[in-house]
């Protein structure tokens, strides 16, 4: 019996393990030691990622490291991997709200690492790093949300682009400053941001290296809403209650709604049609459809 139980355990793990190389965009057979790179990042230490998964399926991600205006250190690249993995697996989870500690977003990399790893192929070996993450938690199976308070600054503009939505405060700014800093984006945020507000608008954002304010955002595409609260506590639950809108059901059905958004936003249009089939097989005739067939509701 123990020893069952314990091959089941070890497929399980080997089967995630197989899962999650698949869905990485880059691994050995691009030159790339993860596990290097990774001792590498721990010596950049300080912050924290932190994540709460609430019971009414929302999942909260906290950018922690307010002091540096939650600028990534390589230990917080190293613990956004390990909670995108937690966030993975959460079988009850229907959406997730990324924010900032202290009333700020995120202003991008933590510039004494960059400084450390200056050299190309370490920057590269970290945007492979912080690509195959950001790759993850777009697609993972909960609708994301950006909550922009105060800053999304380079690589924090970059992850913005990571979510499904963004919602902004007042006063708040999404920039990417890369252009400054003598950079291109490198955590994937060009060409997603391309995909979000078009080519020419991304174009005038990042040679422009200027601030988007909530207005400009809204009218780009780049923002849904402007919330009313600038302080923690109440963007959260303005955030909370937005999202609620489309979190309302039972988790299958949540989750099997964003993977057939996400097939079609990033497959070719066959393979996105075969997707949609495979993931309507998971619904088709389950608990949420039988129950609803029983109730016959009408749509008015
Ligand atoms: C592929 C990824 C590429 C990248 O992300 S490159 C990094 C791009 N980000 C930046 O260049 C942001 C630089 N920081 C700024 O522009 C300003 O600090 C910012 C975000 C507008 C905030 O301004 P203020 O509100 O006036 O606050 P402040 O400047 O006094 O900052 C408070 C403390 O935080 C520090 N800080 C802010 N952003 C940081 C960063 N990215 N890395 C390391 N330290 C950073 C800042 O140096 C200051 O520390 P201290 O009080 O001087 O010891």
């Amino acid at each position: 019996m123990a020893v069952s139980l314990w091959k089941n355990l070890l497929q399980t793990t080997k089967e995630r393990i197989l899962q999650q190389r698949r869905m990485s965009l880059y691994n050995g057979a691009h030159g790339y030691d993860e596990e290097l790179l990774k001792k590498k990042l721990q010596q950049f230490a300080g912050g924290s990622i932190n994540l709460s998964k609430e019971d009414n399926g929302i999942g909260i991600l906290t950018l922690n490291n307010p002091k540096l205006m939650n600028a990534f250190t390589g230990t917080m690249m190293v613990e956004l991997q390990e909670r995108v993995t937690e966030l993975e697996n959460w079988k009850d989870g229907k959406g997730l709200i990324i924010y900032g500690a202290g009333n700020t977003f995120c202003s991008g990399s933590d510039l004494n690492a960059v400084k450390a790893i200056s050299n190309s192929q370490d920057g590269m070996n970290m945007c492979m790093f912080m690509q195959n993450t950001l790759t993850r938690l777009m697609r993972l199976p909960l609708i994301s949300v950006a909550l922009v308070q105060g800053k999304a600054f380079g690589g924090g503009a970059e992850l913005t682009t990571a979510c499904d939505f963004r919602l902004m405060t007042p006063g708040s700014e999404i920039r990417f400053v890369h252009k400054h800093m003598g950079l291109v984006p490198g955590w994937g945020g060009a060409a997603r941001l391309v995909r979000i507000v078009g080519s020419g608008a991304a174009l005038q954002l990042l040679s422009g290296a200027a601030g988007v304010d909530p207005e400009r955002a809204l009218h780009l595409g780049l923002s849904e809403e402007t919330l009313s609260s600038s302080d923690e506590t109440g963007a959260l639950e303005e955030a909370q209650a937005w999202l609620s809108q489309y979190t309302e059901g039972p988790a299958t059905v949540i989750q099997a709604v964003k993977k057939v958004v996400t097939a079609g936003r990033e497959l070719p249009v066959e393979a996105a049609l075969r997707t949609e089939k495979d993931v309507f097989g998971t619904v088709w005739g389950g608990p949420a459809n039988l129950q609803a067939l029983v109730r016959r509701p009408k749509h008015k």
